[in-house]
């Protein structure tokens, strides 16, 4: 790796699933890295937990690693860059105050917070005390995205755009798990919406909204709630300058299948795959062919075969790595913050706040409500 690329030394707060994955790509050796990444010190509620969890994702650098029974040790360690926060939702706030409070750089991971008021109260206290802060959004990193944002708004290969439809869908036997856990208890924050309905509201953000234009939204919302959690929500965005609609939803009840995403345009239709749209690897487009919608005569001739059929087109994205893409979040923080940004310009704060802003909305259209939302 070129000398000049930035270097982060990563403080580590929980030690969960996500931990684990964010752990295990930052630590992948790759060619094409565009900054040096190190795990410096891991914190968890308690110190044996913050050992294993060294020896067993980051083996090869464990015995350099500072482990700590307790978070604030990791907010306050020196050599400590930037806390990446994994706790579940309801904690992230007050994590984040207390990481901003020692002065560090923070990402947060999705959902920011559990509401907007706490969200706001996050991002003051960044931009009090100068620190970069953002919410742990990775799939807005991933080439992909690039990639689907050129073909539909430089290429412009779909048309005008009119309609998006994503789905997060997961069958969790939330019954099963127990009461608590941060998928079932209301008091961290449980939902489909906040856990992945984020991630069809990303899709629909990304696909219907021009970079850079001034939007108009409507929310129409709906949710189903069991023992006080949304297992099913859906989400109705209607943009009345353009007259396009986004149709998003979450559910805890079905897996959604490969293909997650839809966006419909005047000149054909793209389709996002993946294993679930957190992790995107194929978009696939079908043009129209120049015989869709001339009259019934030729129509009959499509049929016999004499018509062209539709364009198709598929681009494909896998990880060379065998990593998830995680690291292309953490190289883009390495460079905004080597820059003196203080935040990112792909997942900006005030995009986060516009985020949590329209998950209240859904939520008090929708009737699903966390302790928090009355502090
Ligand atoms: N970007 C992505 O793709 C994903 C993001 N996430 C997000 O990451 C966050 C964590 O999710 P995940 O890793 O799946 O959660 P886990 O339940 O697997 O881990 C959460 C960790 O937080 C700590 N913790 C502190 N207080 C509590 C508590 N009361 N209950 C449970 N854990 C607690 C524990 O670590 P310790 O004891 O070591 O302190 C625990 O291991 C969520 O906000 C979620 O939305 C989750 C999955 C994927
Ligand atoms: O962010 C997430 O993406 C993957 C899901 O399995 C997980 O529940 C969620 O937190």
């Amino acid at each position: 790796m070129a000398k000049e690329h930035p270097e982060l030394r990563w403080g580590i707060i929980a030690t969960g699933m996500i931990a684990s994955w964010f752990v295990t790509d930052l630590s992948i050796p790759r060619t094409d890295a565009r900054a040096k990444h190190t795990v410096q010190a891991i914190g968890s509620s308690n110190l044996s937990k913050a050992k294993k969890f060294a020896q067993e994702f980051l083996p090869s650098s464990a015995e350099t690693i500072s482990c700590y029974g307790s978070y604030e040790e990791v907010y306050n360690d020196p050599n400590v860059d930037i806390i990446y926060i994994a706790t579940p939702h309801a904690y992230h706030k007050q994590n984040c105050l207390d990481a901003i409070r020692a002065g560090k750089n923070v990402l947060c991971e999705k959902p920011f917070a559990v509401n907007a008021r706490e969200a706001k109260a996050v991002i003051d206290a960044a931009r009090n005390k100068g620190v970069y802060v953002m919410e742990g959004m990775w799939t807005r990193f991933v080439p992909l995205v690039r990639k689907l944002r050129e073909l539909l708004y430089d290429q412009k290969v779909i048309g005008d755009i009119n309609r998006t439809f994503a789905d997060f869908g997961l069958d969790m036997p939330i019954k099963d798990l127990p009461a608590t856990s941060r998928l079932r208890d209301v008091n961290l924050g449980a939902g489909s919406l906040l856990d992945i309905g984020i991630y069809s509201l990303t899709w629909g953000l990304l696909t219907l909204e021009d970079p850079g234009a001034k939007v108009e939204l409507r929310i129409q919302a709906s949710q189903t709630l069991e023992d006080g959690i949304d297992v099913l929500s859906s989400i109705l965005l209607h943009y009345p300058k353009t007259g396009r609609h986004g149709i998003l939803t979450s559910s805890l009840l079905h897996k959604t299948d490969d293909v997650f995403a839809r966006v419909e345009g005047s000149k054909g239709t793209l389709l996002l795959s993946g294993d679930t749209a957190s992790m995107p690897n194929v978009i696939a487009l079908v043009l129209k062919s120049e015989n869709d919608g001339k009259d019934m005569g030729d129509k009959r001739k499509e049929k016999s075969g004499e018509a062209t059929t539709g364009q198709k087109q598929r681009f494909e994205f896998s990880e060379p790595t065998g990593g998830r893409g995680f690291y292309y979040e953490a190289d883009a923080i390495a460079l905004d913050i080597a820059r003196g940004q203080k935040e990112s310009d792909t997942m900006p704060l005030a995009e986060t706040l516009r985020i949590m802003q329209i998950l209240d909305e859904v939520r008090k259209q929708g009737g699903a409500k966390f302790p928090q939302d009355d502090e």
